[in-house]
């Protein structure tokens, strides 16, 4: 269950018990379709999240770059982002495992509006742990999930991002294993977590694949996707990865510079991939953004759901093989890209997914003659921070 030298189970005795159990449910009905689970999840996707999602020409942005520009529009699956190709499959298998109660940590809101939309559609209480700080900053998703039922928990210890609630909520876990499911919200965690997660969320390739061949009658040369914990990321990347023709660009937070503090134990940006080093957090031995003791430091990017010093260790490994290629953009970029995409596509996209648009407008060249670039959300859970951080500078 690792990917070269990352990947692992790092977690404490407590947790092992409920980490076997996951296991044997995720080779049992994820990877061997026991019960028609596998067959379930795809009809209750299709059925409640609306898939296949487009794939779209973004006609504006193909004239701008001189190049063919598809976009997989994750954004209008149900809740108005990929996050709930993921909590869906998560919900459903903790049902087929008899769990009762299902719990989840969220940044940006959208992980936690679709697992608290996939619980109620599968009657399961909810509970979600989301950092104060991302609480102010995407108030929208706090009222979606309560309006969905589910109970939201404040983390007020550290940064109050999400870190710590990814902390809280596995202290939540570990108490509660009998009964609770943790819906982790991206590539992250010990195994079987990031290669379940990468699994739910490889629909998003699968149908990519199958549609440009159909509009385009070829493979694309790039798949652009930005990163946070990656599971956008590895959902757009998954069925290309073995395609070496295919160039594959994972999209992280520049935040406001690559330069860290040591002293203060912050690092302005959350660039683990391109910046970071490997370490052990939240249970997998990855690529993170720690000071020259090993000590976790504080990332920042002005979008909560890139906002994170870890990443997934799958891509960390791609990285590592050089199959998948870490870039970064800044802050101002993604704020700027936030508004070309609004003006010329008539999308208006989540702050995560800007930054991905962001670096084709900074590397127009880097992507071929044709590419795909992944909508991984839609922005109105944004709209209040963008009007605000536009008016500052
Ligand atoms: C699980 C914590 C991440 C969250 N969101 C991350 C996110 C991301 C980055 O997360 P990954 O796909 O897992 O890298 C990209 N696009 C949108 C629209 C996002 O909301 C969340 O809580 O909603």
């Amino acid at each position: 269950g690792s990917f070269g030298q990352y990947g692992g189970q790092y977690v404490p005795e407590v947790l092992m018990p409920a980490i076997e159990e996951l296991e044997d449910a995720y080779r049992r009905y994820v990877l061997d379709n026991e019960d028609g689970f596998m067959d379930e999840f795809r009809q209750r996707l299709a059925d409640f999240g609306g898939r296949p999602t487009p794939l779209q020409r973004a006609d504006r942005l193909s004239d701008r770059y001189d190049t063919d520009v598809y976009l997989k529009r994750e954004d209008l699956l149900h809740g108005g982002a990929h996050k709930l190709n993921n909590a869906l499959g998560q919900v459903l298998l903790a049902k087929y495992m008899g769990k009762e109660r299902i719990i989840a940590e969220t940044g940006a809101g959208q992980h936690g509006t679709a697992t608290a939309m996939a619980a109620a559609y599968l009657d399961m209480p909810c509970e979600i742990y989301m950092g104060e700080t991302d609480i102010a900053r995407q108030r929208p998703n706090v009222f979606r999930m309560r309006i969905n039922g589910a109970e939201v928990n404040p983390v007020t210890v550290g940064r109050g991002t999400l870190k710590e609630a990814i902390s809280e909520t596995m202290r939540d876990w570990a108490t509660n294993v009998e009964d609770t499911h943790y819906v982790i919200g991206s590539i992250v965690g010990p195994h079987p977590f990031p290669s379940m997660v990468r699994d739910f969320q490889s629909v998003i390739s699968e149908e990519a694949l199958e549609q440009i061949r159909e509009k385009a009658g070829r493979l694309p040369d790039s798949v652009v996707a930005c990163a946070g914990g990656g599971s956008n990321t590895m959902g757009a990347f998954h069925h290309f990865v073995a395609d070496d023709d295919v160039d594959l660009f994972a999209v992280e937070a520049g935040g406001s510079s690559l330069t860290v503090d040591e002293e203060e134990g912050v690092a302005p940006n959350s660039a683990s991939l391109s910046t970071g080093n490997e370490g052990v957090l939240h249970g997998a031995r990855t690529k993170l953004l720690q000071d020259g003791d090993g000590q976790i430091m504080e990332s920042h990017s002005v979008s909560a759901g890139l906002d994170y010093s870890g990443v997934g260790p799958e891509l960390a490994h791609l990285v590592e093989e050089g199959r998948v290629t870490p870039v970064n953009v800044d802050d101002d970029a993604a704020l700027e890209a936030f508004h070309r995409l609004s003006q010329d596509e008539g999308i208006i996209p989540a702050l995560e997914t800007a930054h991905a648009f962001a670096f084709l407008e900074e590397n127009p060249d880097a992507v071929g003659d044709l590419t795909i670039v992944n909508v991984s959300g839609r922005g109105d859970k944004d709209l209040e921070t963008v009007i605000e951080e536009t008016a500052k500078r």
